[in-house]
């Protein structure tokens, strides 16, 4: 990974906000999006220009970048895209579509396989629908499975082999889930010695590196009140309890499992660095519910960095030019300072 080498900003369905929150992240930050370009479609960047452009004023000017490089040469003021995808005509917003799906799946597929080979520095990704990426044939759920495949295939290892796991985090709180993005039913299976293991070894590795020093860790459990000594539920005492006591004579700062109904209150007064979550909605719910407009989603375990707004494609706001950037400008912040290493 080449740290400064060009950030690819990947466009997202086109049939959602992406496009637009893309083009105000470009209008509105031009020193946080400089030697930045866009990994998408030029008719559909250009498109969202217009959207989001204020009554009686013209839309920034989209530039055709035939490599990152090109970047460096494009002024101020003008969004660069390199075709990385294309839109076909048809593609309207706020409609499901294999076609937005393609384009938008094909758009991250670049912008790993070039960040993996070091053409770009990271990548920040605007958000796709994951209905649209399954009728467009893709196997993976989001992102983050399918840059787990890119990474894995890259290393030529087996994605097994190759574990990641999704934090979301504000200025407030952090979480870190076990498992993402499968039926509740399923997640409960998926909260295994390994499962938590694995995700406490991503969550210290990650985490040092962006604090700087050992992060501490608070378990979740996953029953009320963490099993109440078993009344509601063995989980804890069979599996959660023996994963963090494991952590601990590995040198991790992990503690629980806590009570999963006040250890995110505990963490934002400061308790904990990050929580981790038994699954998907238990972590996710509490950084969304302080302000979709400040989370921040980061794959940790990767060798690249990727990161992406925490919210999705909000299709009802498609082509209004109405929907919140902040969430994206929080993103590029955060890939930025993960690439300087701080
Ligand atoms: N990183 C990604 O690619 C993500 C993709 N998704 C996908 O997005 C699709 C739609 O998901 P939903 O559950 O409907 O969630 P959503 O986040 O798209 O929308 C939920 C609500 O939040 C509002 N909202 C979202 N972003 C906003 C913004 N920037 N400004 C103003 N209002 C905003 C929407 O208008 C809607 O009322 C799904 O396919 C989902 O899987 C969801 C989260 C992240
Ligand atoms: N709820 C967050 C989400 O689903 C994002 O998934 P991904 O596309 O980042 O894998």
């Amino acid at each position: 990974m080449d740290s400064t080498a060009p950030l690819a900003i990947t466009m997202g369905d086109p049939a959602g906000i992406g496009p637009e929150i893309v083009v105000k992240a470009f209008r509105d930050q031009p020193e946080l999006t400089r030697a930045a370009f866009v990994a998408g479609d030029l008719g559909c960047m250009r498109k969202a220009a217009v959207a989001v452009a204020a009554p009686g004023t013209p839309p920034i000017p989209v530039a055709l970048i035939e490599s990152p490089l090109q970047v460096m040469q494009v002024p101020p003021g003008c969004l660069p895209v390199l075709q990385a995808a294309a839109v076909p005509t048809g593609v309207r917003w706020g409609e499901v579509s294999a076609s937005a799906g393609r384009a938008a799946g094909e758009s991250v597929q670049w912008a790993a396989r070039a960040a993996l080979a070091g053409d770009v520095a990271g990548l920040v990704t605007a958000p796709l629908h994951k209905e649209a990426l399954s009728a467009a044939g893709f196997e993976f759920p989001g992102h983050t499975e399918l840059l787990q495949y890119e990474a894995a295939r890259h290393a030529g290892v087996s994605p097994t082999q190759m574990p990641v796991r999704m934090m979301l985090a504000n200025q407030e709180l952090r979480t870190v889930l076990v498992s993402i993005h499968m039926s509740l039913r399923h997640a409960i299976d998926a909260v295994t010695f390994e499962g938590i293991s694995q995700t406490l070894d991503i969550a210290e590795a990650s985490l040092q590196r962006l604090l700087g020093r050992s992060p501490r860790l608070g378990v979740a459990g996953l029953n009320p009140h963490a099993g109440e000594g078993g009344l509601f539920g063995s989980e804890e005492r069979e599996v959660i309890e023996p994963a963090v006591a494991a952590a601990r004579a590995r040198g991790i700062d992990a503690s629980g499992p806590h009570a999963p109904d006040t250890v995110f209150m505990r963490a934002r007064q400061g308790e904990f660095d990050a929580v981790i979550a038994m699954y998907h909605d238990q972590g996710l719910i509490p950084v969304k519910y302080l302000g979709v407009e400040q989370g921040v989603n980061v794959t940790l375990g990767l060798p690249l960095v990727r990161t992406s707004p925490d919210h999705g494609t909000a299709f009802d706001l498609a082509g209004t030019g109405r929907a919140d950037a902040s969430s994206l400008i929080e993103a590029i912040r955060m890939a930025r300072r993960m690439l300087r290493g701080a």
